[in-house]
């Protein structure tokens, strides 16, 4: 098999293709879930220490919600779980991340890999706004490193939109730019896109501070459908959106100048109403942060 010419700096990897050709082939055979395991996890900017030894097991199958007042390294986290932090110059880290038991940061293990494995959603919806609805979903595509047939790139449009909760809305549309949808559907685009490769987790980081509530409500019903396929971290400001849509649900804090660190981590439930450290009672009740 051969790979097309890849105009980003990705590079296919021998086990994106097989997955890929799995479902091209038509025997779609969706990833197994899969959990992440955050060991001992410490991170710097320069000589700045921001996250101390956190540790959280991010089980499949569960939409897992990182809380906390600002600053307190929620989206660093995040951006480690899938070897985004190495790319700011000066950032550095140490611990382990596993994605069912093997380590992202093994030197063996490919970097683009562990980033088709664990996609990402950002707080800002960023389709490419010139690129058709159409493009945007199999930008993604790329990825593999191979070029689809039509009809299977049609059938993957209408499954990552429908996953989405988008196709309704555009499947007359298609070709129309995504920069021309509504905040809310833009994002859904995005997720639509992040779902195109197949990921077996998908980080997201505020994915609606930047929707209306009804935007919002769609996405969180969106992301509750997903988890039956892919394991979710979604960082959030809004506590009654983690008691919506997680499962499980940890407390990161940071003192005056100090790494951030998690209080607690636990059922949502349990966080929520019953939980162990009061410095969690007072943040989920509302009482700083
Ligand atoms: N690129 C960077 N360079 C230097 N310091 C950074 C960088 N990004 C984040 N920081 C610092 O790292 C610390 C953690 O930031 P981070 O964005 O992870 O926190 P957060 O909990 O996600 O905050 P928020 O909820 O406001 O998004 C902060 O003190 C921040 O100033």
């Amino acid at each position: 098999m051969t790979g097309p010419a890849i105009d980003e700096p990705w590079t296919h990897t021998r086990e994106a293709i097989a997955v890929y050709d799995d479902y091209l082939g038509g025997h779609r055979r969706l990833p197994s879930l899969a959990g992440l395991d955050a060991r001992e996890i410490s991170a710097w900017f320069g000589e700045r220490q921001v996250l101390d030894r956190v540790s959280l097991d991010m089980k499949a199958g569960r939409v897992t919600a990182l809380i906390g007042p600002s600053g307190c390294g929620k989206s660093t986290f995040l951006r480690i779980l899938n070897r985004m932090h190495e790319l700011i110059p000066g950032a550095t880290l140490a611990g382990e991340v596993l994605l069912d038991g093997v380590d992202i940061y093994d030197a063996a293990r490919r970097l683009t890999d562990a980033r088709r494995q664990v996609g990402m959603v950002f707080q800002k919806p960023n389709p490419f706004p010139a690129m058709s609805i159409y493009d945007n979903v199999v930008a993604g595509l790329k990825l593999t490193g191979r070029r689809a047939g039509r009809a299977e790139k049609d059938a993957l449009v209408e499954e990552c939109l429908t996953k989405a909760g988008l196709w309704r809305e555009v499947a007359d549309r298609l070709r129309q730019p995504g920069g021309a949808l509504s905040g809310g559907q833009q994002q859904r685009l995005c997720i639509a896109r992040s779902l195109a490769v197949r990921p077996r987790v998908l980080l997201m980081d505020e994915p609606c501070s930047a929707l209306d509530p009804t935007s919002t409500r769609v996405v969180e019903e969106t992301i509750k459908e997903l988890v039956a396929e892919v394991t979710i971290v979604i960082v959030t400001h809004n506590m009654q959106q983690a008691q919506r849509v997680s499962d499980h649900c940890a407390f990161f804090l940071a003192e005056q100048g100090q790494p951030g660190y998690i209080v607690e981590h636990g059922p949502t439930d349990a966080m929520f109403h019953a939980p162990q450290d009061p410095r969690t009672s007072d943040y989920v009740n509302g009482r700083f942060g």
